[in-house]
């Protein structure tokens, strides 16, 4: 893999240059003087930009992508940027990059990839050897957990609107299908542990601008395994609620959802809920 470097310009290769409109843009070097190359775009522009400006374009890519970055040759921004895009177009919204895996968000639902089946087939599989997704990144964390006897962490990050909440409860679910046992009286902690969510989201979650359902607070979750790796208890720590947005909003932002589930209820479901 290469570094992460602006292109030598040659007179014919195929480099990535800055547009105001597309962030990225593909095109040909027509010309170099110097420090300032010429290119070709293929819109049609042509462009002079700085050496410094330019990367390198991978023709070997596939058309779809490559469903790990570091089978790129360049790790630049336009040829990760590129990937993903390429792999999107398809409707795979996974991508790793090592052991990480990169979400774009598909803003649609996608049943079919999250359903029991799916589950089953990576169960055990090695990381990997399927699509990326991330049931594969739970069972690498259980099956780690299991044979190493280590805790395992899962760090789910990114800007608000991101994934981040949908994709944590993908992850828990696949953990509640790996350890979940037979329910012999009431609830399951795993079915607890689920059902808890709706609950945290009432509460701390509230429409923004970039996300109708946005956590305004942080969440640790922490799902114990006995011996034999089946769910023994769990622990949900949340912080850092954005205590303000209960009594000061800013338009076209809402209140936390349970204030207008209150208001949406029936009368005796409010009189109960207050009760309690
Ligand atoms: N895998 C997915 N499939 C379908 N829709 C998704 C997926 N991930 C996210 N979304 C959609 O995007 C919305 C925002 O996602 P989510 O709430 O998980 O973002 P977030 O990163 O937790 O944001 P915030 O930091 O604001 O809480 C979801 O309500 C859902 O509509």
């Amino acid at each position: 893999m290469a570094a992460v470097a602006a292109a030598t310009p040659i007179v014919g290769s195929h480099v990535w240059v800055e547009d105001s409109e597309v962030a990225w843009i593909d095109g040909e070097v027509l010309e170099v003087h110097g420090e300032e190359v010429k290119v070709l775009c293929t819109s049609g522009k042509t462009v002079v930009v700085k050496v410094s400006c330019i990367y390198h374009k991978d023709t070997e890519v596939p058309p779809s992508g490559v469903d790990d970055m570091t089978k790129l040759a360049y790790l630049h921004e336009p040829g990760v940027l590129e990937n993903l895009r390429s792999r999107y177009d398809i409707n795979e919204i996974y991508t790793y990059t090592g052991n990480i895996l990169i979400a774009v968000n598909p803003f649609v639902k996608l049943p079919h990839l999250y359903d029991t089946h799916m589950m089953a087939q990576y169960k055990g599989a090695a990381f990997g050897e399927l699509s990326p997704h991330p049931f594969a990144v739970a069972d690498a964390a259980y099956r780690f957990m299991i044979n190493e006897r280590i805790s395992q962490s899962i760090l789910v990050s990114g800007e608000s609107g991101a994934g981040k909440t949908e994709t944590t409860k993908l992850l828990m679910r696949y953990l509640a299908y790996m350890g979940g046992r037979a329910a012999a009286e009431g609830r399951t902690v795993e079915q607890k542990v689920l059902e808890s969510n709706p609950v945290l989201e009432a509460f701390g979650n509230a429409k923004t601008v970039r996300n109708n359902n946005s956590s305004r607070f942080g969440k640790f979750v922490e799902i114990q395994f006995d011996q034999r790796g089946r769910i023994s208890g769990a622990a949900i720590r949340t912080y850092l609620l954005e205590r303000s947005r209960v009594c000061q909003l800013s338009d076209p932002e809402r209140n936390y959802h349970c204030f207008y589930m209150l208001c949406a209820a029936p009368q005796e479901v409010v009189g109960f809920f207050f009760l309690r």
